[in-house]
């Protein structure tokens, strides 16, 4: 048997650092082999595994420096059939890629929006009159970079490695510690692990909606890690939430919160309970 695993795309992605170290996790567990799929987007690579083309998709899901990964987010809640597995954080580190001489020669800068934010004042600093591009991925506009010296991208220095392109700066973020917690997802049934995530919508646009909602957890003495609030797209000012707590899906006051929470929201969508492991960049 052979695993695959689905994340974004081209090769050299922090995503594919990811993957690599989830199917080396995988391959060491169940002794079969793991077969990695670039994909062009994030939302496609969730797609492939809710619709069982692959076995596993990583995906990023929050930045220490700009905080969530929206398309994550809302494309989880409309798919509404995958389950995080496992949550992997990445050192990111990042370089300016390019085949300029000096800083001087470029004129415009690719990298994925993300990217391009948690490097937003190094940029301001060092290239404030260049054109920022958004792409797809860190790595998918590295094709352009051997044939225009005007041109440079933020990427890995992994990603400089594996298409052969000079590092012009490194490291560019604006923090040091930057990294980015990414989620194995899997349409396999709900795990236990020691931290867990939902999202919910509210019946009422009401005062106190939200408040009955977070005083369960308040209650029961459950720690919450991450609140954060998406629009539902059906109308403006009404708000997706999605919630992670410190504490596991097998705990009795867990699960009193889960079937409380039933009475005070509108759509209730458990995510997954999982285990969070740092990943070491040096060896993807
Ligand atoms: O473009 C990549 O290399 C990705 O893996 C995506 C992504 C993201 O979406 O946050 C992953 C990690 C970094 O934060 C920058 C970009």
């Amino acid at each position: 048997m052979t695993f695959l695993l689905a994340h974004l795309g081209p090769t050299g992605t922090y995503a594919e650092s990811a993957a690599i170290a989830w199917a080396t996790h995988l391959k060491h567990q169940t002794q079969e082999e793991v077969c990695l799929l670039p994909c062009a987007s994030i939302a496609q690579t969730l797609r492939m595994a809710a619709e069982q083309q692959v076995d596993f998709a990583v995906v990023p899901v929050e930045n220490s420096i700009e905080g969530s990964v929206t398309v994550t987010l809302d494309t989880l809640w409309q798919l509404d059939s995958l389950r995080v597995q496992q949550a992997l954080v990445l050192p990111i580190s990042h370089a300016l890629l390019s085949c300029a001489p000096t800083l001087q020669y470029v004129q415009t800068v690719y990298s994925h929006p993300q990217a391009l934010a948690q490097c937003q004042g190094w940029l301001e600093k060092n290239l404030p009159t260049v054109q920022l591009v958004p792409a797809n991925s860190t790595t998918e506009a590295l094709q352009f970079l051997s044939t225009d010296e005007t041109v440079a991208a933020i990427a890995s220095q992994r990603a400089a490695e594996l298409y052969n392109l000079p590092v012009l700066v490194h490291p560019i973020n604006d923090h040091p510690d930057n990294c980015t917690r990414f989620w194995v997802l899997s349409l396999k049934p709900l795990s236990v692990g020691s931290h867990t995530s939902l999202a919910f919508s509210l019946p009422a646009n009401v005062p106190g909606a939200l408040v009955k909602p977070l005083q369960l957890f308040a209650k029961r003495g459950i720690n919450l890690s991450r609140i954060e609030s998406r629009p539902t797209k059906r109308s403006l000012g009404e708000y997706v939430f999605f919630i992670d707590f410190e504490s596991s899906i097998a705990m009795d006051s867990v699960r009193s919160v889960l079937e409380e929470l039933q009475n005070c929201t509108e759509t209730l969508k458990v995510f997954g309970s999982y285990n969070i492991s740092f990943v070491d960049s040096t060896k993807t």
